[in-house]
């Protein structure tokens, strides 16, 4: 189950107004000019829904602590608040669903694979609170209405569940089921290559130790041809 079980969907905090397919309309100023935005508002909604920021900022001062730091020293004075920002960011996918970002679907007539490779990935190990990092590798067969998305929402989708406390199996199956689940393609395939920073910095400390995780759905399951094709074509060699 989702980690993120419970939290409501749509926080939307990455909007794509240029992208926005009939079902989710850019909401327009009058004339059908877009409105100018807000001063007041922000254009990309404050990644902090469902964050309670006064307890991150006590927790990282509690932590600071802990280790026999001073959280009251200049360095230190502001990084509590910094890091309450950066987990809100860091961990955003927490609320966020793929229905959010998977909102441009339209049928192109194109019935054959599409690869997005090399998409830079960032999460979080959830047993250390460390990142992992590479790359992932996102593919799939549209149906037979030639249903696909915007190419930009495969990485979207890589991102809402990368931004989680994550392991790299979990990650690489949410990735493939939610998009089953929501473009009903005849396959899917994700690969992902990542470098855990829990195994270089510390621990086993094994620098350049690459993870590789696969999911395969649909087609890229039951044909070994489309499997082969799709593996040479990420790892460049076809
Ligand atoms: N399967 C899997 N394991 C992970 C992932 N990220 C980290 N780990 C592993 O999680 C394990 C946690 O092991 P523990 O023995 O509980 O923790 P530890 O004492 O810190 O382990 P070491 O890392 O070996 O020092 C380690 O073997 C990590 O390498 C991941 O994405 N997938
Ligand atoms: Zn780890």
């Amino acid at each position: 189950m989702s980690p993120a079980g419970g939290h409501q969907p749509g926080s939307g905090q990455n909007p794509e107004p240029s992208a926005a397919g009939p079902e989710h309309p850019v909401t327009p100023g009058e004339g059908g000019v877009p409105a100018e935005p807000d001063p007041e508002t922000p254009l990309v909604a404050p990644a902090s829904e469902g964050v309670d920021h006064g307890r991150l900022e006590k927790a990282v001062r509690e932590i600071l602590l802990a280790i026999g730091e001073d959280p009251d020293r200049e360095g230190l004075r502001d990084t509590p608040s910094r890091v309450a920002r950066a987990y809100t960011e860091q961990f955003a996918g927490l609320h966020q669903q793929p229905e959010d970002v998977l909102t441009t679907v339209f049928e192109a007539g194109h019935e054959e694979m599409v690869l997005v490779k090399d998409i830079e990935l960032y999460s979080t190990c959830e047993h250390h609170l460390v990142p992992f990092y590479g790359s992932a590798h996102v593919g799939y067969i549209p149906n037979s209405q030639g249903q696909i998305t915007g190419l930009s929402k495969l990485a979207r989708l890589v991102d809402v569940y990368a931004r989680r406390p994550q392991v790299q199996e979990r990650l690489t199956t949410e990735i493939a089921d939610a998009l089953m689940e929501n473009l009903a393609p005849r396959g899917v395939i994700v690969v992902i290559q990542a470098e855990h920073l829990c195994m270089t910095m510390r621990g086993v400390r094994k620098p350049g130790a690459k993870t590789v995780t696969s999911a395969v759905r649909g087609d890229f399951r039951s044909r070994d041809r489309t499997r082969s094709e799709a593996m040479s074509l990420i790892l460049g060699d076809g």
